[in-house]
């Protein structure tokens, strides 16, 4: 897959505050490319210096090669959909869809018929006479989908545009816009701090923190293998736990407590013996036992979810972790009873205690 838009090294400055400075990435062409992270992370600004609405004080972004740092916003050939929608009020569906092309001199029949070709790609051709205030939120999003696409443009940027709608509306909504991203093509560019959005309908997600991309990746690898703590702990659940690593000959340990230690396979050689390591650990990956060599704790919350059942268990380290246990391997563990837990050591992640980076042997 050849790239559509380089970013190369740039720097956001805003007045003297610099928030992006020296960022770098690749977006290939007809990918969902997701940019995830936290309030303030700096994913808005980074989208608008995409489309031009912010300037760029250093660097490079580059469109098919060309750089577009001073290319007015209208010229990028690139479509947008924000998070209000920001359709207009006082026209209709076709006439909001008509006003993106009105710019680009059509005759009138090649306009209709993209009209209608776009109206048929977000499914919005039986309201196409309604005004705005009739429609439904995920409805009033399709039309701004629809306008942001009619002009066929290089480049989707999509800025938060599910977090006007409710839970349900939501997923919907999330599965339309990735059925239209495949079936127009088009490279996207999709802004949310929602992970489980990201991980629901990207190609590849670039998780952001502080201004500075702390991991590229598959949405799987980035919920299996996460480089750093912060994107551990920012992509699901994870328990945070201390180990020491424990070489003997070519094998390697981790050391949890005088009983319990694991063979750890995975382990990177940039660990050392003795070394003191996060790891992080989801509730799923805690497994309840029988076998007192382990790590003692005290339930002291039981939560029935149905398919599972999920506890927060205080281990005699002091860290209170969460735990899910299947309801089929286990009869429900009442509040207040002592048990003890070990963890399945192919799914860990184990962290270097001072970077809070992975120490997990590449590909592993
Ligand atoms: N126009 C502006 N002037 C000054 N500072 C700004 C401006 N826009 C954003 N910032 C600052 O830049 C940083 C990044 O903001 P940005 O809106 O890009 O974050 P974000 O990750 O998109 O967050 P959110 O999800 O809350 O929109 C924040 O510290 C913010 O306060």
């Amino acid at each position: 897959m050849s790239v559509a838009i380089h970013i190369e090294n740039v720097v956001k400055k805003y007045e003297n505050q610099t928030v992006i400075d020296g960022l770098s990435l690749e977006i290939k062409k007809g990918e969902l490319f997701t940019l995830l992270g936290p309030s303030g992370c700096g994913k808005t600004t980074l989208l608008r210096m995409i489309i031009g609405f912010n300037s760029i004080e250093g660097g490079a972004i580059k469109l098919d090669d060309e750089v577009i740092n001073n290319i007015p916003v209208n010229k990028r050939k690139m479509g947008m959909v924000f998070q209000n929608y920001a359709i207009f009020p006082h026209m209709t569906v076709a006439e909001n869809i008509a006003f993106g092309l009105k710019a680009q001199n059509q005759d009138k029949s090649s306009m209709k018929s993209r009209i209608e070709e776009m109206m048929k790609v977000v499914r919005i051709e039986e309201h196409q006479a309604k005004k705005p205030d009739k429609l439904s939120g995920g409805q009033q999003q399709r039309v701004a989908l629809a306008r942001a696409l009619v002009i066929n443009p290089k480049v989707l940027l999509m800025d938060e545009p599910l977090s006007n709608l409710d839970a349900k509306l939501r997923v919907e909504m999330r599965n339309a816009i990735k059925d239209i991203q495949q079936e127009v093509g088009i490279t996207t560019v999709y802004v949310t701090h929602d992970q489980e959005e990201a991980l629901a309908i990207s190609d590849r997600i670039a998780v952001m923190n502080k201004g500075v991309i702390q991991q590229i990746d598959k949405p799987e690898t980035i919920y299996l293998r996460p480089r750093t703590l912060f994107v551990a702990q920012f992509i699901g659940t994870s328990n945070v736990i201390k180990a020491t690593v424990e070489k003997v000959g070519d094998d390697s340990y981790l050391v949890f407590n005088e009983q319990y230690k694991e063979k750890f396979t995975t382990l990177s050689d940039a660990a050392k013996n003795g070394q003191e390591v996060l790891v992080s650990v989801r509730p799923q990956e805690f497994v309840v036992t029988s076998d007192v060599n382990t790590i003692a704790g005290t339930v002291n919350k039981t939560m029935f979810l149905g398919i599972n059942t999920h506890y927060f268990v205080t281990l005699t380290t002091g860290e209170t972790v969460e735990v899910v246990q299947n309801i089929e391997d286990h009869a429900i563990i009442p509040e207040g009873t002592t048990v003890q837990v070990k963890v399945k050591p192919a799914l860990i992640n184990v962290f270097d205690s001072l970077s809070e980076e992975t120490l997990i042997k590449a590909g592993g």
